[in-house]
């Protein structure tokens, strides 16, 4: 990985502001570590286990609209979308929110919303190689990736992968899904893909979308 970027807490117009947006604007992705609280981080995951073991998640899709599909081949993992219904979810979606407008007044793109999910992959589970933004619609802009579990060794697998260019021959990058680290990506330019993880593996995903609505449709969320 050439870059992870220690954060302070919080720290937003310091750190986050002039070191990882301006890697994002110049590679397309960053990671930070310790931007979210491991207070906030275990409460998000203890939210996640709570979901899961009450049966709460659905069996990932891919796609959207009408091009979704559950694909087996492509992805094994279950979600669950927020509902913003808990206090660590409101924490979470502050920190997204601070995020949004520190990109914003960088790199002016407008961010305009967000959504994002928790996601839970079993034992083998995994999300072949794509892109977050779907079939040119320019709706996700930035991709927000943040990771749950606490401990995790490189060799338990669901390693990150991601390519620093969608062109042929692109030059590979591997982040292993350490609780409290994050990785944010231009959602139209960087193909990443989740390796096969041999335990249990948790992470949320999220996305800053630009108003893509035109005449009278409506641009809907997922
Ligand atoms: O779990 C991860 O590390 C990545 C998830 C992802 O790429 C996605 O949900 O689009
Ligand atoms: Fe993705």
């Amino acid at each position: 990985m050439s870059e992870v970027i220690e954060a302070e807490t919080d720290d937003f117009d310091t750190l986050v502001g002039d070191a990882a947006i301006e890697a994002l604007a110049r590679d397309g992705y960053v990671v930070v570590d310790a931007l979210f609280t491991n207070g906030l981080v275990m409460g998000l995951a203890s939210e996640l286990a709570a979901m899961e073991a009450s049966g709460a998640l659905a069996v990932a899709a891919v796609g959207r609209e009408a091009g979704r599909r559950q694909a087996a081949e492509i992805r094994r993992a279950a979600i669950h979308w927020f509902d913003g219904g808990s206090a660590a979810e409101q924490r979470f979606l502050d920190v997204a929110e601070k995020l949004r407008s520190a990109i914003n007044r960088r790199l002016f793109l407008g961010l305009f919303d967000f959504e994002c999910n928790f996601i839970a992959y079993p034992t083998g589970g995994f999300y072949g190689r794509h892109l977050d933004s779907l079939s040119g619609a320019r709706n996700r802009v930035v991709s927000l990736i943040v990771y749950l579990d606490a401990d995790w060794q490189a060799d338990y697998g669901g390693i990150l992968r991601l390519w620093k260019t969608n062109e042929e021959g692109a030059e590979t990058v591997e982040i292993v899904p350490q609780a409290g680290r994050i990785v944010m990506m231009m959602s139209e330019e960087i193909p990443h893909e989740v390796l096969p993880s041999h335990r249990p593996r948790h992470a949320i995903a999220g996305w800053w979308r630009v108003n893509a609505s035109s005449g009278q449709r409506l641009d809907t969320s997922r």
